[in-house]
């Protein structure tokens, strides 16, 4: 079959979280970057943006946009997503979550550079308190190796990524959290883990202010 297309800005936004939990199944898949408005309007025009966004990945015969969906729809294609309906729930609880710290992470990186210093502050101490004690808890609470099931899951991908993504606006910040610390281990050690952690995988590095400058060009805000 033919490997999945990812069409989005060459950057992490949005379309991160699809990288990684494609790379955690195993899947190999290709990239169109967005590095022109005329990219953009094609692709509107050729009627794959259901609602003139992106991401939008190409698999299945289907284009595919809308972040939640298409993750909700790789989690069960490729089996991380539990194994019945209250494990699929609570899956889904922990990566709401998760994904509102990414959200406000990669927003962050949009604001200007006297707001930046301070916001980053601020989603650490959130992180810390809302996010990364919460999930301790849960690991503390059922002395298992995976947040769910005790079975490796797209919620477990999901907090390896933002985990790695608060560590880079403070590397100590699991320094009160044991058993996040051995999770991160744990499941950075997972084969296909590993391999997208591997330099010159298509994992995508922090955003600068080109990959800014590029988004907001061809969105135009
Ligand atoms: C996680 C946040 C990453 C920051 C960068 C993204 O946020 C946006 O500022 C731009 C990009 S993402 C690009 C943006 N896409 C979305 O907002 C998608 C939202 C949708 N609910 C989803 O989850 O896929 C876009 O296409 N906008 C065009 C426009 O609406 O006309």
């Amino acid at each position: 079959a033919a490997k999945p297309k990812l069409y989005y800005f060459r950057g992490r936004g949005r379309m991160e979280s699809i990288r990684w939990l494609l790379a955690a199944a195993g899947v190999e898949f290709e990239e169109e970057f967005l590095e022109k408005r005329e990219q953009y309007e094609k692709l509107e025009k050729d009627g794959h943006l259901l609602f003139g966004q992106v991401p939008l990945v190409e698999m299945d015969g289907m284009m595919l946009t809308q972040t939640r969906a298409i993750l909700s729809y790789l989690a069960a294609k490729y089996n991380l997503y539990g194994k019945d309906l209250k494990e699929r729930l609570r899956i889904d609880m922990y990566v709401d979550g998760t994904l509102d710290l990414l959200t406000m992470i990669a927003q962050a990186r949009f604001k200007s550079p006297e707001e930046k210093e301070e916001n980053f502050a601020l989603i650490v101490k959130k992180a810390k308190t809302r996010y990364l004690q919460v999930f301790e808890k849960i690991l503390k609470d059922h002395g298992e190796d995976f947040l769910v099931g005790n079975k490796f899951s797209w919620a477990d991908v999901q907090l390896i990524e933002a985990i790695l993504m608060v560590e880079e606006l403070s590397a100590s910040v699991l320094s009160d959290f044991p058993l996040l610390k051995a999770f991160k281990t744990r499941i950075s050690d997972i084969s296909t883990i590993k391999k997208f952690l591997q330099p010159g995988s298509q994992r995508k590095p922090p955003p600068d202010q080109h990959y800014v400058d590029v988004v907001r060009h061809i969105l135009q805000f």
